[in-house]
């Protein structure tokens, strides 16, 4: 074992993992808890899905904070790809259980569960790096190299539009949470000091706006992609949630993305996963 590892005694690492696994549940609990996100299911409706709504995601959340404490502890104690890969595959087989068969949080798992690790590793080995260097730099190439399932809705998308999803994303140390996300999310809170659900949403739209979302591509293909970033771009470039009648704008995007059956999945798991690193990233 590497000297480094053996810097936090075990019960404390042990404290420090649950504690991570619940943040992360609660970061998935908190992007539910949001509205309006364009097409999304919130607390408000379903958005633009028939099999899922805010109770069931929640449901998920509560499945998946002891995982994501076994990711945390898998990291602290070293582990490479191949072990996080088996806990983060029980993990989806967990989340469809509780789901009956619906997928509710598989790219969150993937990318909240390499964060959870990054985490524990960080605070075992006590090193001053941001999480989304820490997964690129331990994991870029095992996540690359990783088994591809030919038939997901995001494999398909990639192949036929070439979009890297979530483990290009993952690999790069996270470029959407970290240069897209976190600093739209920090902007917002001067825009909105005292409202977190409407930097939430400043937040969701910059994604929705910027990010190659595969969940758009299966759905809407290019010009389905295409209209979600206009429009996400246009409620910002009109000044987002800064600008008076803000929610009713954000209602209409909303509802404009459910008439066109669009959901954007990935960007609502990387709203989660940048609330997470927001409160553990320095
Ligand atoms: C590597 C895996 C993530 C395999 O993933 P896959 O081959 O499916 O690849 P991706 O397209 O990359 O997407 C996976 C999910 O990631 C989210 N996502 C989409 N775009 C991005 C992006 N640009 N960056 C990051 N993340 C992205 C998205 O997840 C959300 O959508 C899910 C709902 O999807 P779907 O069922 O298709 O949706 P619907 O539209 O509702 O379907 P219909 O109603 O039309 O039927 C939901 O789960 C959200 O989370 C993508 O779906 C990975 O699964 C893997 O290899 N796992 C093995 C375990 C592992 O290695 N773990 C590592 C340690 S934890
Ligand atoms: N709020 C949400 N709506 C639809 N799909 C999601 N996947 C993760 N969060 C989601």
């Amino acid at each position: 074992m590497n000297v480094a590892l053996k810097w936090q005694s075990l019960p404390g690492r042990a404290l420090h993992a649950e504690r991570l696994g619940h943040l992360a549940s609660l970061c998935l609990k908190l992007e539910v808890k949001t509205y309006p996100k364009p097409g999304l299911v919130s607390h408000v409706d379903n958005g633009a899905h028939r099999d899922m709504d805010a109770e069931l995601l929640c449901r998920s959340a509560d499945t998946l904070a002891p995982f994501f404490c076994d990711l945390a502890a898998a990291g602290a104690g070293g582990a490479g790809m191949d072990r996080l890969r088996a806990i983060g595959v029980a993990a989806e087989r967990a989340m469809l259980a509780a789901t009956e068969g619906v997928n509710t949080h598989r790219g969150a798992i993937f990318g909240l569960g390499l964060l959870c690790a990054a985490a524990g590793y960080r605070n075992a080995v006590s090193v001053r790096k941001s999480l989304g260097r820490l997964v690129s730099e331990r994991w870029d190439e095992d996540i690359l190299s990783g088994p591809v399932s030919l038939r997901s809705h995001g494999a398909v998308a990639a192949r036929r539009y070439g979009a890297g999803g979530a483990r290009a994303e993952a690999a790069d140390g996270f470029p959407s949470v970290y240069d897209i996300a976190l600093p739209a999310l920090h902007a917002a809170r001067e825009l909105a000091p005292h409202d977190e659900e409407a930097v939430r949403v400043q937040t969701c739209m910059r994604l929705i706006a910027d990010v190659t979302d595969t969940n758009l591509l299966h759905r809407g293909g290019p010009e389905g992609l295409r209209f979600a970033q206009a429009s996400a771009s246009a409620f910002l470039t009109a000044g987002g949630v800064g600008s008076s009648g803000w929610r009713r704008r954000a209602a209409d995007v909303h509802h404009a993305f459910v008439a066109r059956n669009l959901s954007p999945g990935g960007s609502a798991d990387l709203l989660a996963m940048a609330l997470f690193v927001d409160r553990l990233d320095f």
